[in-house]
C-alpha cells in the first residue's frame, strides 16, 4: 500500500521536536489511532527539525516532520498538512497567557498589557519569518512594534508605565514562542519601562516555574487540549489571563513534492 511507499521512503520515521509538548503527546496518539505499527517519533528539537526540513526540501527529497501553524516554515517552504480523519490532532486551538499568582497585584501594568496582548496568525509568521530569515529576535520583535504601533497601542491602552521594575518571562524554544515572547518583551521594555528577562527552558520547568512563582508570566499555553496535561496538574497555582492568538493547527507535515495526502496512507 501507499504506507509501504512513503514509509520505505522515509524509513518508516517521524521527525519530531522536545519530548514533552503537546505536539509529540497528539503524535504518539496519532501513531497509536492510525495503527502505524513500526514507525518511529523521533524525539529532538523544533530547532533540529527545521533544519532536518530545510536538508530534506533543498534536495527535494522525502520528510515527515511534526508541525504546526503559525510556522514560518509555510511561508519559506510548499508544505501540506497530512489529512487527520480521526483528528488525533484535535482541532484548532488558542494560545493563551498564563502568568503567577499576585502578578496583578504586584506588577498591575505588566497583568494589564499581557491581559491586553492579542495578535493573528499573520502577525506571529512575520516575526518568525524575519527570525528564521537571520534577524536576531530582539531585532525582529522591534520592528514588528515600530511597523504595528496600532496593535501595539491596544495592548498599552490604559497601562500606566512602570519604570525600572523588573519582570520574568519563561518559554519554551519554539519558533513561535520565541517570537511571541520578544514582541511582549520589546512591548514591556520599550513602551512600560520594564527590565524583562527572558527564561528559556522546556514545557515541564516553564509550566512549573509559573506555578511557584519563579517566573512571572509565559504566553504559550496552546488549549484547550495542547497543554492541557499541565493546565490540569497546575491548575489552582496560576492564572490563565485568556487567548493571545487564535487559529492554531498541529499535525504530519510534508513537503508538497511527495505523493500522499492522509495519515492513512502511511499504514504498513
Ligand atoms: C509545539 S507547539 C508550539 C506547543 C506544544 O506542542 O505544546
Amino acid at each position: 500500500s501507499g504506507g509501504n511507499r512513503v514509509g520505505e521512503q522515509v524509513g518508516f520515521r517521524i521527525i519530531g521536536i522536545d519530548p514533552g509538548s503537546g505536539l509529540m503527546k497528539a503524535s504518539a496518539k496519532a501513531i497509536q489511532d492510525y495503527g502505524l505499527d513500526g514507525w518511529t517519533l523521533l524525539e529532538g528539537s523544533g530547532t533540529a527539525m527545521t533544519a532536518a526540513l530545510d536538508k530534506a526540501y533543498k534536495n527535494e527529497e522525502p520528510i515527515i516532520v511534526t508541525g504546526w501553524t503559525p510556522h514560518w516554515m509555510f511561508v519559506k517552504y510548499k508544505l501540506k498538512y497530512l489529512e487527520d480523519p480521526k483528528k488525533s490532532f484535535g482541532e484548532s486551538e488558542e494560545i493563551h497567557t498564563i502568568s503567577r499568582l499576585g502578578l496583578g497585584k504586584d506588577k498591575p501594568s505588566a497583568y494589564r498589557m499581557l491581559q491586553q496582548f492579542h495578535w493573528e496568525p499573520s502577525d506571529m509568521e512575520k516575526v518568525m519569518t524575519l527570525i528564521s530569515g537571520g534577524t536576531s529576535p530582539e531585532a525582529a520583535a522591534e520592528k514588528w512594534v515600530v511597523d504595528n504601533p496600532e496593535i501595539v497601542a491596544e495592548w498599552i491602552k490604559d497601562v500606566p508605565p512602570a519604570s525600572g521594575e523588573r519582570l520574568k518571562l519563561a518559554y519554551v524554544a519554539w519558533d513561535s514562542e520565541i517570537a511571541s515572547t520578544n514582541v511582549v518583551k520589546a512591548v514591556l521594555e520599550s513602551k512600560l519601562g520594564y527590565k524583562v528577562d527572558m527564561l528559556q527552558v522546556e514545557i515541564g520547568p516553564m509550566w512549573a516555574g509559573i506555578a511557584n512563582g519563579d517566573a512571572d508570566a509565559m504566553v504559550a499555553a496552546w488549549l484547550p487540549t495542547t497543554s492541557i496535561d499541565y493546565y490540569d496538574k497546575y491548575k489552582g497555582k496560576f492564572e490563565d489571563l485568556g487567548s493571545n492568538l487564535a487559529g492554531t493547527k498541529l499535525g504530519f507535515v510534508v513537503p508538497n513534492y511527495m505523493d500522499v495526502q492522509s495519515i492513512e496512507q502511511l499504514k504498513r
